[in-house]
Order: structure tokens, then C-alpha cells, then sequence
């Protein structure tokens, strides 16, 4: 090897092992917590700073300070946060999305805390640990990865550590002290922090953004290892290192000059690039914390309060004025994480970018210096660099598409740190870039007024996304992504357009940051800035346009004393203790499920004496009654649903207490036989009659407004159409050979079934026989390996979940998916705007239907009990006007009131022409509502046909199998 290609590769190793030491704590940090650190390259800076502190300015020997700093204060910074900040989250569900939150509110207070104690200027004097030796730095880093190594894999403590990563419930069940592994996982990984912020901090300028960030970029490593292995870390963190070093030995000339350095003084930067953009993802089921997103009303008071708060500077002068210059502006960027996050649910730590690029572009604008453009009168200019960075939102917006929670936080970060390093850092685009203010508008107070009409506009802008069918889209995708899919709202394209707008409105903002400032600054946008502006919109309401005013004013106000850093600290306290709010749409919605999930349990072994009651029933009465004479005479097309809502009526035992049967069975029992068996005679001719009608306008004498928030009545009876149909018949659903799988293993195996028309078809089997994955296949929620789903004649295997929705084939989910931040009503239009039909008169008709048009219809889901959400669930689907309704446990959670409505609504649907599928758990249900059942084990069906028949075959084979 040449002696430059070793210095080279040296060289590479130094900084690979400082890298790897980050990887490695990274790494151990996230299995012993569950927590991506985002603060790790601030607890390295913290560190740094300290031992400086320590040996520079109180002149302790290095050793001491050493020793303090890493084997003190860095474990001791891991177990403060984890006892104080990380294990109450833990306790309250761990949920990923209110620790990465927390994280990054960790990270900007301490980078907040360095600012207020050692100033933002960089230090150059930092004390050396271990000599610029690579291979010093390389022992110590394999050494590490080797002993950590060798305690997961080999010792006591490793065991339960894995446990705890694998199943932290389970481990503490099993008797292992969760909170202590974890402490542990701190204590370490901060330690390893610690080492790489004193190791690195020599070679690098020592300030609070800038030696965090550079630690941050090794998060690329982690991803790569999949947070779980170590020597893949520590092997691809050596070889960035290697390949950046060996990279400086390349001299291209013309274009790839600038960027070839760029990339191989970034190299870091591309790995993280690549790694949260291209790789599978981790960390991908969660979606920011409902308390971050909840919407508080804000009064009208507050209003006029900042109405004349931002009026205020008007009065000022001199430097006062040009401080207040710059909170318009950031109030315009910060309103587009309002849309983004607020609005739109989704985690953006990258609008930095998009603001420093609106500067940028103005500037380049402005002066003349865009390719390919003449200079510009700066308000044109501003103008066209809105419209130029608003494209540019899909570098983040379609990583947004396929990601979400933690893997959608790295990637907008990574776009983030890659625009600042390839775009922001570079001569070529900064050199002596100054930004002037529109003519007119030269003077502070002058150009504080155009900001101010700039910031109306951006207002009303935000204001429009949020109102109406798209802010209730956006509303419905922020609350339940897959419930808003299933409802029919287009959420690829939706994710789209926030970020879209949110890049438009962020280059607005920047640019008048820029214009404030009267020069481009790329310190203005860095990322540690998209981080802190990320923090302060979530903990001050994110879905508030006043919360994003109230951040804009704290930022700049806070900041603009003597030292910065106060702003930062404050913020990164509340965004600490964001998840830990109590109260929230969120938590109801959480209390609501655990509720469900405790109600579910009985109905699983429901079945028993009272199936056979059902399915051997006496003798049915001689004389059907008129209504039901009606229901079997059908075919003649001119009944509605609320006619055979109210057959059902009369046969069920709801229907006005008219006694027992001879026999002395309840009345519903012989009225359900014969259903089975008019069913049988009616159904045929329905299905030359057609398609269910829509659902028609209150019945002559129906009360309204009777709806309760109890839930223990399904309002159906006698306030269903009684309009003819008026479509053609609904295709039939049907499958062919469909197997589906996740990963290797085969969950579905050879399934061919028919949901037809007019029909209920149910589908029962144990825990885990694939009942949900074959719902998911039929919606379109999950791509089947092989075979086909089809509409109709119309194969339809590969569309969307949304597409399908829109085509007529509507569902509920077995864990509720209502919005629980939009009222009964919204939930219900959000159907009707997305679904086939998009009929907006259909909201009504559903509330009345299913018992929802009384003063519930205008309290916010959250909170409501488990019967009324899953009427308002079953109401959106129906809004949309659906042909096909797949409905997954319908009967979860309600109790037996509730449950005997709903099979008179469902019963009512399929007479009327609907195609029903129902998966469900509850046998006795299934014995009263089906046609036909098909029986799932292990992937395949096993039985189909009639209730009477399959369900007496299932009894059969229990009585074999029960011991004698
Ligand atoms: N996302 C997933 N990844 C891997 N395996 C999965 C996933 N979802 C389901 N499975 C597995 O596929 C099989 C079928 O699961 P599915 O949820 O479809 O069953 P099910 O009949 O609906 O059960 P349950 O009645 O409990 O809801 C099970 O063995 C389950 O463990």
C-alpha cells in the first residue's frame, strides 16, 4: 500500500472509530430502550464543553476532568433522563412517537442549556484525550463494540436485556427488572456519547449546533445495522470513514469539483441519505402523540390579544424593530408545520430547508444569479421562489407516503441536514449573497407592514387547508391513516399536498427572513433550527395558528436578550414533558379501546346452549305476520330498507314485548327461523331487482335529534327509506386462489369465496386463522402474493384501499378507526365526500340511521363509548354509499341491546341489496345473520354453507374433541 493510501486510510479509521463509538450507543441505547436518541450528539457536545470547563477553565488535570465527565456525568446524564423523562413515557405505553418527541425536546434543551452557559461561539481550545493516533481511537472503539458484544450475547444481564427489547410487558411479567435494563441502556449510551463528543471535539469546532449535528449524521449507521448489530455499526462506520479519506485524493475539474468535495466531506451525510431514504424502514407504526395534535378552540379573545401584540412594534424603533422583523416571518414558517404536522399528522424535522432555500432561490432571484432567469424586483422574486421550493416538498413528501413515526423523522431530517450541507454550505451558491427589501419597503417599519399583509395571507392560506372536505381529509388521515384510507380519502396524494403548501409556505417565510435580515444566512436554516421550530410548534398546540404565532414571538423574543439559548431551553422543557399532558382526544380514544378489548372477551365463548336454542328453535307460528308476509313477497322493487327494518322489528324481541311462544322459547327465537327461511325463498328474486338504494329521508313521523352518547340503542327502528332502488344489482365480491403472506409465512392459502349481493356472508374460525388477513386483501390494505380479488368482472387485486372505497366496497376495523378529534358529524361527511358516491345529503341519512342525529352528532368522537363509536364507524361507511360492506367484529364491545340493532340494520342492508361480509367471533350472531359461513383454520377454509349446517358440524367436532 502507498504510504498516502495508508495516511489515507488512517486517517478514515480515526474518524470511523469516533463515528463508531456514536453507532455503538446508539445502537445499544435503542435495544435496551426502544428510543432512536436524538440527543446523543448533544449529550457528546455536553460532555465536550464540560471537560473543557473542567480542564481549560478550572485547571483540573485531564485525567480528573476525564473521569468526571465520562464515568459521572454522561451515565449520570443516561439515568436522569431515563428515570425523569423516558420511564414515565414507558409506563404510559412507550409510544415511540411521544419519545422521539421527547428526544428531540432533550436535544434542544441541552443545546439551548450550552448556548445560555458558554455563549455560541465556537471553541478551538479543547483538551486532547487520546492522541490523534487511529489506532489508540480504533482500539478503544473495537474494544467497546466487543465487550458489549460479548455482555449481550454471553452474560445474565444481556439475556434480560434482549427480553426487555423483545417484550418489555412480557420480561417484567417474567420477573426482570425492566427499568433497571433500561437505566443500564442510558447509563452506556450516554457514556459512549460522552467518548465521541471529548474524542471528536479537538478536530472539530467545538458549538452547541454544530459538533450535535455532526454526531447526528452517524445515525445512518444505526439504521443500516437495523438498531440491532453491532459489527455491521461498527464495519460500515469504519468504511465511510475510509472511503471519505480515500475520496480527498480525487481532483476532477469543472462541475464535479464542488461536488465531489461536497460529498467527500459529507460522506456521513449521503450515508444517512441513503439509509433513511432507501432502506426498509424502521420504526414504522407510529404517528405523532394526539396530545401533540389536539385541537384546543382557541378564543376569540386570545385573537384580538395577538392582533394588537403584533400591531405593537409598529410603535417602536431603532434595533426594537428590527428584531420584530423577523417574528412575522417565522411565524409564516412555523404556520407551515401547522399544516404539515399540525393538520396533517406527519413528523417534519426538515422545513429548515424549504425556508433556506425560499431565501436562497429570492436572493439568487434578486440578483440576477439564477440560471437561466433575468434579475427580478425582489417581491417577484420572493414570488417565483415560492413556487420554485414548493415542488420540492416531495422530497419529503413522498418518503411520507410509505413511512411514518420514526423512519419519516430520520428521513425528513436527513433532507434536512443534506439540503443545509450540499446546498447551504456551499461557496457556489453563497458567495457574497445579499438579499435587499422590496423597493418601498426598505425601512424597518415599512417592511413590518408588508410582512404583516405577507402573514394575512398565510394565515388565510393555512385557514383554507384547514377548513372544509380537505381539512377534514386531512384531519381524518392525522387521526386514523387507514380509517381515513378506508373511508375513501386519497392519502398518498393528501400527504402530497401538506407537504406541498408546507414547502410553499415555508419558503415564504424564509424569504422574509432572509429580506428581515437583508442577507442570506444559511446559520438562519440550519437543521439543529428545523429541530427547535419542529419542538416549539407540537408543544404549543400543533394544529393552532395562534400556537404557531405565540412560538414565532417566544423564539425571537426570548432570544433576543443578551444570550441565546433561552428560547431553546424553555421549549426543550415543554416538549420533555409534551407527552406526559394528560387528557387529549387521544387518551379517550385509548380508554375507549382498552374498554372494547375488555367487553370482547366474554362474546368469545359465547357460544353455547343459546347457538342451539337458536339454530333448533320450536316450531315457528302458523301465521307469519303481515309485515313478514311483505319481506317474502319481495321482488316487486318497491320497498326500502326502514320496511324491512321494521320486519325486523316485529321479529325480534325489541319488537313491543308480544309475549312467548307456546312452547314457552322467546319470541325471537322462532321469529329467527323464520328468516332463514324466508331468506331463502326471498333472496333470488332480489338479485334481479338490483342494488340497494340509497338511504332515503326520514320516515313520515320520524323523530330527529333523539340520538344519545349512551350507545345502548342502535336508532334504526322506522327512520329508513322506504324509496324504491334505483341502481343496477350490486356485483358480487369474490376471490380466486388468493394467498397472502408477511414475509415467509403463508397466512392465506387457496382461498376462493363469493361475498354476493343481498347476502350475508360470515366468516369464523379460532385466533389467527386469517380472518383479518383476508379482510385485509378484500379492502386493499395488504397486496396478496398470488391470486385474485375481484369486483364484478373487474379484477381489482391491485388497487388501493382508497380506489376500492370509491368503487363501493366500504369497512369498519376490528380496533375502532373513527377520527376522534372531528365530531359525529365530520366523521360521518368524511365518508359521504370520499366514498362512491360523494353525496353530501347522505351525512344525514346515516346519523339517522344508526341513531346519531340527536345532539351527539356535534361532540367530538373522543371520548364517546365504545357503542357509539362503533355506530359512527359503521355511519361513515355507509355515508359513502357503499355496494359491498366488509365489517371486521362488528359486534365487539357492544352489549346485547346494541347487538340485536345492529343485526336488524345489517339484516336491513342485505335485504335491501347489499353485499355483507362479516368476520366475527360471536357465534350466536353469526347463526342469526348469516346465509352462508365459511369456516377459516390455519390460512384455508375448511366448511362453507348454511349456519344450521356448518355450525352444527363445528358442534359436533366440539363435543368429539371434549373429554368424556
Ligand atoms: N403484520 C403481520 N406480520 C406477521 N404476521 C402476521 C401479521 N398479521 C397477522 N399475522 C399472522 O398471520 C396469521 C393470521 O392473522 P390474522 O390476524 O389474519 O388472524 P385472525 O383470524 O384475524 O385472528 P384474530 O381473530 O385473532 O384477529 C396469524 O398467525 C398472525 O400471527
Amino acid at each position: 500500500m502507498s504510504s498516502l493510501t495508508y495516511d489515507l486510510t488512517l486517517a478514515g479509521l480515526s474518524v470511523g472509530s469516533a463515528a463508531a463509538l456514536t453507532g455503538i450507543g446508539l445502537v445499544v441505547t435503542y435495544r435496551s430502550t426502544g428510543v432512536l436518541n436524538f440527543a446523543h450528539g448533544a449529550i457528546a457536545m455536553v460532555c465536550a464543553y464540560v471537560l473543557r470547563q473542567c480542564v481549560v477553565e478550572w485547571g483540573w488535570p485531564l485525567w480528573a476532568g476525564a473521569t468526571v465527565t465520562l464515568l459521572v456525568l454522561a451515565p449520570g446524564i443516561g439515568m436522569l433522563l431515563e428515570r425523569f423523562v423516558f420511564r414515565p413515557l414507558s409506563v404510559l405505553g412507550g409510544d415511540p412517537a411521544q419519545t422521539l418527541v421527547a428526544s428531540i425536546g432533550v436535544f434542544v434543551l441541552l443545546v439551548g442549556g450550552a448556548a445560555l452557559l458558554w455563549g455560541q461561539g465556537a471553541r478551538e481550545d479543547t483538551p486532547e484525550l487520546v492522541s490523534a493516533d487511529p489506532w489508540g481511537q480504533l482500539a478503544v472503539a473495537l474494544l467497546l463494540a466487543a465487550g458489549v458484544g460479548a455482555v449481550i450475547r454471553w452474560t445474565r444481564f444481556g439475556r434480560e436485556l434482549r427480553a426487555v427489547v423483545d417484550d418489555r410487558q412480557l420480561a417484567v411479567l417474567g420477573g426482570i427488572d425492566a427499568d433497571r435494563v433500561a437505566a443500564a441502556g442510558w447509563a452506556f449510551g450516554s457514556f459512549t456519547a460522552g467518548l465521541t463528543g471529548v474524542l471528536l471535539a479537538p478536530y472539530v469546532r467545538l458549538d452547541p449546533y454544530g459538533l450535535p449535528l455532526l454526531v447526528m449524521e452517524v445515525v445512518a449507521v444505526a439504521v443500516v445495522a437495523r438498531m440491532r448489530s453491532l459489527p455491521v455499526a461498527v464495519v460500515t462506520v469504519l468504511a465511510i470513514g475510509v472511503a471519505q479519506s480515500q475520496l480527498t485524493r480525487l481532483h476532477p475539474s469543472g462541475w464535479g469539483a464542488p461536488l465531489l468535495q461536497a460529498v467527500s466531506t459529507n460522506l456521513f451525510v449521503v450515508a444517512l441519505l441513503i439509509a433513511a431514504l432507501a432502506l426498509p424502514s424502521v420504526g414504522t407504526r407510529d404517528a405523532l402523540p394526539r396530545t401533540a395534535t389536539a385541537r384546543v378552540p382557541t378564543p376569540t379573545g386570545a385573537w384580538i390579544v395577538a392582533v394588537v401584540l403584533f400591531l405593537l412594534p409598529l410603535g417602536f424603533a431603532g434595533s426594537d424593530l428590527h428584531t420584530s422583523v423577523q417574528v412575522p416571518a417565522l411565524a409564516v414558517v412555523l404556520l407551515s408545520l401547522v399544516v404539515v404536522t399540525g393538520r396533517g399528522g406527519q413528523i417534519s424535522l426538515g422545513q429548515a430547508a424549504y425556508a433556506g432555500l425560499g431565501a436562497l432561490f429570492t436572493a439568487l432571484l434578486a440578483a440576477g444569479r439564477f440560471p437561466g432567469l433575468p434579475r427580478l424586483p425582489e417581491l417577484a422574486a420572493l414570488a417565483l421562489a415560492v413556487v420554485l421550493v414548493a415542488p420540492l416538498g416531495l422530497l419529503t413528501g413522498w418518503p411520507a407516503i410509505s413511512r411514518r413515526g420514526l423512519a419519516l423523522a430520520l428521513a425528513t431530517f436527513a433532507v434536512g441536514v443534506g439540503v443545509s450541507r450540499f446546498v447551504f454550505a456551499q461557496p457556489y451558491a453563497i458567495a457574497g449573497l445579499s438579499l435587499g427589501r422590496p423597493a418601498g419597503f426598505d425601512g424597518d417599519r415599512a417592511y413590518y407592514v408588508l410582512e404583516l399583509v405577507l402573514l394575512a395571507a398565510a394565515l388565510l392560506a393555512t385557514w383554507l387547508l384547514r377548513r372544509g372536505r380537505t381539512g377534514r381529509a386531512l384531519a381524518a388521515m392525522r387521526d386514523h391513516e387507514s380509517g381515513a384510507s378506508a373511508a375513501g380519502v386519497q392519502v398518498p396524494s393528501l400527504k402530497l399536498l401538506a407537504f406541498v403548501s408546507g414547502a410553499a409556505l415555508a419558503a415564504l417565510g424564509g424569504g422574509m427572513l432572509g429580506m428581515g435580515l437583508r442577507a442570506f444566512d444559511p446559520a438562519a436554516y440550519d437543521p439543529v433550527r428545523g429541530l427547535l421550530w419542529f419542538a416549539a410548534v407540537v408543544v404549543l398546540g400543533a394544529d393552532s395558528t395562534l400556537g404557531a404565532l405565540v412560538a414565532a414571538a417566544l423564539l425571537v423574543g426570548l432570544d433576543a436578550g443578551a444570550r441565546g439559548g433561552v428560547a431553546a431551553a424553555l421549549i426543550g422543557v415543554l416538549a420533555v414533558l409534551v407527552g406526559r399532558f394528560p387528557g387529549g382526544p387521544h387518551e379517550a380514544l385509548r380508554t375507549a379501546t382498552t374498554r372494547l378489548r375488555r367487553h370482547r372477551e366474554p362474546r368469545l365463548t359465547s357460544r353455547g346452549t343459546r347457538v342451539r336454542h337458536r339454530l333448533h328453535p320450536p316450531p315457528p307460528e302458523p301465521t307469519p305476520s303481515p309485515t313478514l308476509t311483505g319481506l317474502t313477497a319481495s321482488g316487486t322493487g318497491a320497498r326500502g330498507l326502514e320496511e324491512r327494518t321494521a320486519a325486523g322489528e316485529s321479529r325480534g324481541p325489541a319488537s313491543g314485548g308480544q309475549g312467548q311462544t307456546a312452547a314457552g322459547e322467546p319470541r325471537r327465537a322462532a321469529a329467527d327461523e323464520r328468516t332463514w327461511r324466508s331468506r331463502g325463498r326471498a333472496r333470488p328474486a332480489e338479485d334481479a331487482d338490483g342494488d340497494h338504494a340509497p338511504l332515503g329521508p326520514p320516515a313520515p313521523g320520524d323523530e330527529s335529534g333523539t340520538g344519545d352518547a349512551g350507545g345502548n340503542t342502535m336508532a334504526a327502528e322506522g327512520r329508513l327509506s322506504t324509496r324504491p332502488r334505483a341502481h343496477p344489482p350490486a356485483p358480487a365480491l369474490t376471490t380466486h386462489n388468493l394467498q397472502a403472506r408477511y414475509g415467509t409465512f403463508t397466512a392465506l392459502e387457496d382461498i376462493t369465496l363469493t361475498v354476493p349481493p343481498t347476502h350475508i356472508t360470515a366468516v369464523v374460525g379460532p385466533n389467527g386463522a386469517g380472518k383479518t388477513t383476508l379482510f385485509h386483501c378484500l379492502a386493499g390494505t395488504h397486496r396478496p402474493a398470488h391470486g385474485q380479488v375481484r369486483l364484478g368482472a373487474r379484477n381489482i387485486t391491485h388497487l388501493p384501499a382508497h380506489a376500492r372505497t370509491r368503487l363501493g366496497i366500504a369497512r369498519t376495523f376490528q380496533q375502532l378507526s373513527v377520527f376522534p378529534s372531528l365530531t359525529v358529524a365530520e366523521n360521518v361527511r368524511v365518508g359521504a365526500e370520499q366514498g362512491r358516491l360523494q353525496d353530501p345529503s347522505a351525512v344525514e341519512r346515516s346519523l339517522r340511521l344508526l341513531g346519531l342525529d340527536g345532539p351527539v352528532r356535534s361532540l367530538p368522537a373522543a371520548g364517546l363509548p365504545t357503542g357509539a363509536l362503533r355506530r359512527v364507524e359503521l355511519a361513515r361507511a355507509l355515508a359513502g354509499g357503499p355496494r359491498i360492506l366488509l365489517l371486521d367484529e362488528p359486534a365487539a364491545g357492544l352489549d346485547t341491546a346494541e347487538v340485536t340493532a345492529l343485526a336488524r340494520i345489517l339484516k336491513a342492508l342485505a335485504a335491501d341489496g347489499m353485499a355483507l361480509l362479516v368476520v366475527e367471533h360471536d357465534l350466536d350472531l353469526v347463526a342469526d345473520l348469516a346465509d352462508t359461513v365459511h369456516v377459516m383454520t390455519a390460512g384455508r377454509i375448511v366448511a362453507s354453507g348454511p349456519p344450521d349446517r356448518v355450525l352444527d358440524v363445528l358442534d359436533a367436532a366440539d363435543t368429539r374433541e371434549a373429554p368424556a
